[in-house]
């Protein structure tokens, strides 16, 4: 792998509680090579958001970091001071998430909010700022984006609304987006038309993304490579074609016996019997160890480590044999 644009190491975030620190994330390490897209997915509550709302600095109380590092481009940007981080924001790193409307404003203008961002991050006139705002319109595929640009958000359907989104986050060429959930609020023949989008936008920009979501036929469709998240921990990684058909965590195995067919994406992952622990119960050993059908005696008592390699599972008893042909 090429030098990594985003290092994770042995992130360690907690929530601060009445009983004590209670461990959300516990050592996710992952790197993110420049131009890649990396998948993070699993059942709500797995850590998946908590991930990205750190690496972008957005993390609240009580939640805390309370161990590992997170560097972009070599340097240390988990410790930065919150203005700092503010710059990085928007300039380095883009984000997209699923409610567009969460991150437009309702009262001004797309072109508004897109020269507004320009202007914030880059030193370009009003004027250049349009111009740039217009020609991203266009490239995140909003027709007549001449008329466009001077309507506001309610005006726009909601894939148009997460194009606005898109090209808002690509205001400043950042080097990494991270997108949670993108297209979980939009329709199917939607949803492929923006992970198409966000896959161009990669290849063409050279941008990295940290596509966050609960949905492994996403994943499948759009990433690289994927992390499998559960519980807080990492549980499997390595290229989304590997995984895909030869998962090697039970529970990977698990998420991909419910990717519905294509037509009916939104079934849930509910083939899995049983659900993520909660915070202040979660098993010891192997998280998944009671809801695993390969479950040993020593699972309930050891953690598994995730292997070094490119394909990798924390697991004492990984399935080693393709699953899917
Ligand atoms: N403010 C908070 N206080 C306490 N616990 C929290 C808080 N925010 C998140 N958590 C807990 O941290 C864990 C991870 O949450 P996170 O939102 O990252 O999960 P997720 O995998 O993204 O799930 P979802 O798809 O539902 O967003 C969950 O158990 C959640 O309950």
């Amino acid at each position: 792998m090429t030098a990594p644009l985003l290092s994770v190491s042995d992130l360690r975030i907690v929530f601060d509680g009445r009983h004590g620190p209670l461990t959300a994330l516990d050592g996710v390490s992952f790197a993110i090579a420049p131009g890649e897209i990396l998948g993070v997915v699993g059942e709500s509550g797995a850590g998946k958001s908590l991930t990205g709302t750190a690496v972008i600095g957005l993390l609240d109380p009580p939640g805390r970091i309370s161990g590992g590092e997170i560097r972009l481009d070599g340097q240390r940007i988990d410790n930065l001071p919150p203005e700092a981080m503010r710059k990085l924001r928007g300039r380095r790193i883009g984000a997209i998430f699923q409610d567009p409307l969460t991150s437009l404003h309702p009262l001004l203008t797309v072109g508004e909010q897109l020269v507004e961002t320009i202007t914030t991050h880059l030193p370009v006139s009003a004027s250049v700022a349009r111009t740039r705002a217009l020609s991203l319109l266009r490239e995140v595929g909003i027709p007549a984006a001449e008329t466009r640009i001077d309507q506001y958000p309610h005006q726009f359907s909601g894939g148009m609304r997460q194009r606005v989104v898109i090209a808002l986050a690509l205001c400043a060429e950042p080097k990494l987006i991270i997108a949670d959930e993108p297209t979980t609020a939009l329709d199917v023949s939607i949803q492929a038309q923006i992970t198409t989008l966000l896959k161009r936008l990669c290849r063409e920009h050279g941008t990295a993304i940290m596509l966050v979501t609960h949905d492994m036929g996403v994943i499948a469709e759009t990433a690289d490579r994927v992390a499998v998240m559960y519980a807080g921990r990492i549980v499997e990684i390595g290229p989304v074609e590997e995984v895909t058909r030869r998962p090697r965590h039970p529970y990977t195995a698990g998420l991909m016996a419910s990717i519905p067919s294509v037509h009916a994406r939104h079934a849930q992952l509910n083939q899995i019997d049983g659900a993520m622990p909660r915070l202040n119960a979660i098993p010891d050993g192997c998280a998944f160890n009671p809801r695993c059908g390969r479950v040993q005696t020593f699972c309930r008592e050891n953690k598994p480590g995730l292997p070094p390699g490119l394909h990798g599972a924390a697991c004492h008893v990984p399935l080693m044999e393709p699953v899917h042909a």
